[in-house]
Formats: structure tokens, sequence, C-alpha cells
């Protein structure tokens, strides 16, 4: 049977009929949007409802969520006195594939549904047959739904000048998707500079953005320019934003809305001509609801949101990633290694990953050299499986990664003889995402 999300924030009743009279369709209701992305991510549906929201925030919200997801093809439905209202004509001419006004005339609206259906199919093989044309263009590797959906978003943000959000977890892409951003944009002759504002010293952030001139501080001899200022005419890649201390928030979104910045110690505003792409491993509405992030700035940076799947979400890409991690690889290895053993493979694609790309990067690097004969074998691999593989296949796919991920922490916490920065290297992901996994399972050091 056909899927289709229905997105209900709100409204009541009507997403219970919808789901009772659609013959022929799997309606999956949610009444928020967190649920709505696990749902789209977990089924990718090419259609679904949007029940026009009645207040103004979920309103925000779900026009930032939709551009997220533009390939969805989406139906409106909306009570006719709100269509009389400019913003909701706004919001349908925007983001939606079509609308219908209450009370639902279910045959119609099937129909409407079936030809969604086809359009977002046809745009879908379109987007599949030009990314395979240009697959050699692209330096994000995979033939996964997801990451042809991934390449065709990044080639069309690529095109305009607005903001991008990227969010996704550690070490699945984000940096390569900004590099590929910017690598097919306008500015691709410009500098791309990337800035990673969870790992800059609180004190020195504002000069390291924005510069400082001559006798600013203690120890300014001399005047420096910013990493905002050495992004002129390319592209700012802001990594970790949500780490950004508030004060500097302020600061940064008056340069998105000036475009001209002071240097500390200043008081010449200098134009500066740069795209910005941010990234975060944490969903920055949370951050927002939090009072951790602003909102204003939040609205300004997601645009142009665009969602990295966690390598476990795309696990028809494993096998690809890791032999093309070892042909990349190839000049540091043995001559005589040909590639993967089967079952190597199988325990490659048994691993939740959870430190993503990066993590499947450094294990191909490391077995390959480990390994002393002509393939790979599970254990070069130091994935450390054993009987959790074998009951794996019988329990949920969420408990599965915990207690992989579980084990991994504690399997390379005891081979790094508890060092937390040696344990994280192996593993392949960043201190701090070992702390927060760490934190997470409540496991001390
Ligand atoms: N689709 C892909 N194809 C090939 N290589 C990839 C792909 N995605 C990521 N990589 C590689 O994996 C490594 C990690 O990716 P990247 O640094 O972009 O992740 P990230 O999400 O920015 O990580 P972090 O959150 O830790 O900053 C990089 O070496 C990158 O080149």
């Amino acid at each position: 049977m056909k899927q289709v999300l229905c997105i209900n924030l709100g409204n009541t009743g009507t997403a219970d009929s919808l789901a009772d009279a659609m013959d022929g369709w799997d309606v999956h209701p949610v009444s928020n949007l967190a649920d709505a992305r696990r749902l789209l991510r977990r089924a990718g549906h090419a259609v679904g409802f949007v029940l026009y929201p009645a207040h103004a925030m979920d309103r925000a919200e779900l026009a930032v969520f939709l551009r997220e997801h533009a390939d969805v093809q989406w139906i409106g439905i909306v009570e006719p006195r709100e269509i009389e209202n400019e913003s909701a004509r706004q919001f349908v001419i925007e983001h939606l594939y079509d609308y219908h006004t209450t009370p639902i005339d279910h045959v119609r609206l099937a129909y409407t549904l079936g030809h969604a259906h086809g359009w977002a199919r046809l745009r879908q093989k379109h987007a599949d047959a030009s990314s395979n044309g240009k697959a050699d263009a692209s330096p994000l590797v995979g033939g996964s739904e997801a990451m042809l959906r991934l390449r065709a978003q990044v080639g069309r943000v690529a095109r305009v000048a607005a903001p991008v959000l990227i969010w996704g977890e550690s070490g699945s892409g984000k940096e390569l998707a900004a590099q590929t951003i910017h690598a097919q944009s306008e500015r691709a002759a410009g500098p791309f500079v990337p800035i990673n504002c969870g790992a800059i010293a609180p004190n020195l952030i504002q000069s390291e953005l924005f510069g400082h001139e001559r006798g600013a501080f203690t120890g300014a001899t001399r005047a420096k320019v910013g990493l905002i200022e050495s992004a002129h005419g390319g592209t700012l890649f802001l990594d970790e934003i949500g780490d950004l201390p508030k004060d500097l928030q302020v600061n940064l979104l008056r340069f998105l809305q000036e475009k001209t910045i002071f240097r500390v110690g200043g008081t010449r505003a200098i134009h500066v001509d740069v795209r910005v792409v941010a990234a975060s491993h944490v969903q920055l509405h949370q951050a927002v609801a939090a009072n951790r992030f602003r909102e204003d700035l939040y609205y300004r940076l997601a645009v142009l949101p665009v969602n990295v799947p966690a390598l476990r979400e795309r696990r028809d890409d494993i096998v690809t990633l890791a032999e093309h991690f070892f042909r990349l690889y190839a000049a540091e290895k043995s001559p005589r290694l040909q590639g993967f053993s089967r079952e190597a493979l199988d325990a490659v694609l048994d691993h939740a990953w959870p430190g993503n790309i990066r993590e499947l990067m450094n294990r191909v690097r490391r077995a390959m050299v480990m390994a002393d004969g002509r393939l790979i074998m599970p254990e070069d691999l130091g994935l450390g499986l054993g009987a959790e593989g074998a009951t794996r296949a019988a329990t949920a796919l969420d408990d599965a990664r915990e207690r992989n991920e579980r084990s991994s922490l504690r399997e390379s916490l005891d081979r790094s003889g508890q060092n937390v920065s040696m344990a994280a290297r192996q593993l392949g992901i960043s201190r701090t995402t070992m702390y927060r996994m760490l934190n997470k399972y409540s496991m001390r050091v």
C-alpha cells in the first residue's frame, strides 16, 4: 500500500477522518515535526498532507520543515476562511503541490493524491538520472535514495545565495556537504573558510571571527583580519553553530542583516560579501526552545535547511563507501591486499556506525594496515561484534544500536587505558561527541 504522511499540528478531527477515508493509502498521522522527521527518514514518503495550522508559530516552523522536505509533494487542507488570508495563500503557493478546503471531498482528494504521487516519482527519476550523470562531479559518494535526495538538495541550494543550515550527526558528512555547496555555487573560485564554533576558546572567538585592530587589547601588536573577512567572495562554514556564545549570536545576526563587520577595537564598518553555511549536530529549534539559541538568528540561518542522514539510515551506501575508502587509501596498503572478505563486509553491514562515515573511513584505514592476508577479515576492522551480532536480528534496531554504542565505547576506553581523547580518535568521533555519548549512557571514566 502506498504511504502518505499527514501532519496535523493542533487541528483536530480531520486527520482521523483522512486516515479512515483514503482507501488504498496507508495514512501516517503525526502531531509534531520531530515525529514527522523521524517517519520521513524511515519511510521516505513521496506525498504528504499538511493541515494548515491555526498558530503563527506552528506555521513558521512548518514552513522551515516543508522547505527542508521540498522533495515531498505536500497537499494542504485549509479551512475556507483561512484561504481568504494573504499569508495562507502565500504559504500554499510557496510550499504546497495543491490544496483542498474543508469539508473534504475524499474522491477529489484521492485524485489529487494520485497525481501528486505520480509527479513525485517523475521528479525522483529525473533527479536520479541527473545525479547519476554527474556522479563523478560530486564528492558525496553513495547511491541510496537518501543520498540521491541529499545530492539533489545540495545542487539546488548551491544555485541560490541564501544562508543554509545543515543538520546531521557527528561524522555524517556535514562539512563535505558544505564544501560541495560551495564548489557547485557561483562562489566556487572564492575561499571556503570553515570555523568550528565549539573549538575556539570563548575569550578568543570574537577576535577570531571579526578580527581586531592594532592595540585593541594587550598583546594585539598588529591588526588582524578575522575569519569572516577572510571569506570575502566565498563561503563561510560555521560548524557547530549551536556552540556559539549568545553574545556573539547577536553580532553574527547583525552581520547577516547588514553585511558589515566591525573589527574588535575598530570603528570602521567593513563590508564583507560571504555566503553563510552553518551546521549543527543538535536540532537548533530545540536549542531555541531551551533559550540557548536566538530565535531570530535561527530563522535567518535556516532559510535553506539541509538534512544529512546518519549512515545507519542509508545502509545501502555502507559497502559502496567502504570500497570507496579502500580505493582512496590504496597507497597505504600492502600490494598483496585485494579487498574485503565476505565476512568483513557482513560485519560492516551489521555494525551500527555511531560515528557515521568518519568512523567507517577510520576503520577501513585501520583494517588496511592490520590485514596481513589478501583480504580484510572482520577482526581487522576491530568492530567487536560477536554475540551481539547474533542476537541483533531478533532485536529492535534502536536497542541494538544502543548496545553497540555502549560496547564500542567501553572497548575503546579499555583499549586506550581510559583515555577519552585516544578512545574518541579510535572511534573516529570528536571528544565532544564522546563526552556526549558517555553522558547519554551514564558511563564514567
Ligand atoms: N558521502 C560521502 N562520501 C565520501 N566521503 C564522505 C561522505 N560523507 C562524509 N565523507 C567523509 O567522511 C569524513 C567525515 O565527514 P565530515 O567531516 O563532513 O562530517 P561532519 O558531519 O562535518 O563531522 P563533525 O560533526 O564531526 O564535524 C570526511 O573525511 C568526509 O570527507
